[in-house]
C-alpha cells in the first residue's frame, strides 16, 4: 500500500522522504524518474529505513534547468524563489536574470537578496541592481553575518528556494535562519554522500516562524533549452507590452526593421542587457 511523503533531501538518486515526522531513504522504483526537493510522492515502505518512490503527485509548480545533455530539476512546489547575492565576489547579472525569467515561468515570486550590506562596495551592486527592482521584483539587503531578520517577513508562508552563486553567502544566511534543528537530516545526509567530495544535495526546512526553505547547491550556470521561444517575451515583464507589435511576424529582434523591442532599447525603455539575454534564450532554444 502506498503512502504520500514529501522529498525533503535529494542526492540525485536517493532521496530522503518524510512521513509525518519520520524519515526514510528513498529511490525511485522505475530508472528515469526524476524527482525533486518538494516533491510530494507516493512510497512504499520496505523497512524501518528505506522506501520506494512509486510515483509523484501533480506538482503547483516546477524549477529546472536544462542544457543540450540533461535536465536538472532544482525544486517542485516552491512559491518563492530568492536569488542570493552580493557584491563581493561579483555576481553574473545574466544568471540573475536567468533565474527571474524561470520564476516568470513556473509562475513563482522571486525576491532579490542583496547580502554583504556591510560591505562599502554595496553601494554599486545597489545600483546594478535597481533596474530590476523597478521591473517589480523586491530586492532587500541585508547583511547575513550580522542580521538575517528582514528576511523574516518575506518567508512567512511561502516556499521559498534559494539560489546563489557559490561565495554570496547563502550558506551562512540559511544557517542564520536555522536554529540548531535539523541534525538527523544532516546525520542521513552524510552517511548518503559518504565517498563522494562534494555535497550536491538540495534540503528542505521547517522554519521556526512558519514556511519552507529549500537550499540548493550552488548555481553558476542556469540554462533554459526547454522554454519556448514564441513565450519567452512573456516572460520579461517589461516586453510583454510589446508582444505582436513588431514589422515581422516571427521577429527575432535582433537586426530586423522596425521590431519593436530594439526601438525600445534605443529610447531606454528596456535593458539592452536584458534584451540581449532574450536573444540569447531565443537562440538556445529548440522550439
Ligand atoms: N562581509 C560579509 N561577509 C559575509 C556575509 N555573509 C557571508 N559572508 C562571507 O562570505 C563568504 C562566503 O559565505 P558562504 O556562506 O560560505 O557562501 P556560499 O554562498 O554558501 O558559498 P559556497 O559555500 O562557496 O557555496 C564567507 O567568507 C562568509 O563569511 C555578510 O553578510 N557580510
Ligand atoms: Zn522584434
Amino acid at each position: 500500500m502506498s503512502t504520500v511523503a514529501r522529498i525533503v533531501q535529494s542526492h540525485g538518486k536517493a532521496f530522503i522522504v518524510d512521513l509525518a515526522g519520520r524519515r526514510y531513504v528513498a529511490t525511485a522504483r522505475r530508472k528515469k524518474t526524476d524527482y525533486a526537493v518538494g516533491d510530494l510522492v507516493e512510497i512504499v515502505v520496505l523497512n524501518e529505513e528505506q522506501a520506494v518512490i512509486e510515483r509523484a503527485q501533480p506538482r503547483t509548480s516546477l524549477l529546472y534547468r536544462s542544457d543540450e545533455w540533461r535536465e536538472k530539476l532544482i525544486a517542485a512546489n516552491v512559491t518563492q524563489i530568492a536569488i542570493v547575492l552580493a557584491a563581493v565576489p561579483s555576481f553574473y547579472e545574466e544568471l540573475l536574470s536567468r533565474c527571474l525569467v524561470a520564476a516568470e515561468d513556473a509562475d513563482i515570486r522571486a525576491l532579490i537578496v542583496l547580502n554583504k550590506a556591510d560591505l562599502p562596495e554595496t553601494a554599486a551592486a545597489r545600483d546594478v541592481l535597481a533596474p530590476y527592482a523597478a521591473l517589480g521584483y523586491p530586492m532587500l539587503e541585508l547583511s547575513a553575518k550580522t542580521d538575517i531578520t528582514p528576511l523574516w517577513p518575506w518567508l512567512e508562508g511561502q516556499i521559498t528556494v534559494f539560489v546563489g552563486q557559490s561565495g554570496m553567502g547563502k550558506t551562512t544566511l540559511v544557517n542564520g535562519l536555522l536554529p540548531e534543528a535539523n541534525a538527523r537530516t544532516n546525520e542521513i545526509s552524510t552517511a548518503l554522500d559518504s565517498g563522494k567530495h562534494t555535497t550536491t544535495h538540495a534540503t528542505l526546512y521547517r522554519l521556526p516562524n512558519g514556511g519552507e526553505l529549500i537550499d540548493s547547491p550552488g548555481l553558476q550556470e542556469f540554462g533554459m533549452r526547454h522554454l519556448r521561444g514564441d513565450r519567452l517575451i512573456s516572460l520579461f515583464p517589461e516586453m510583454r507590452q510589446y508582444a505582436g507589435q513588431c514589422r515581422f511576424q516571427n521577429c527575432r529582434h535582433d537586426r530586423e526593421p522596425s521590431c519593436a523591442l530594439i526601438s525600445a532599447a534605443e529610447r531606454g525603455d528596456i535593458l539592452p542587457q536584458r534584451l540581449q539575454l532574450l536573444r540569447k534564450l531565443r537562440s538556445e532554444c529548440p522550439n
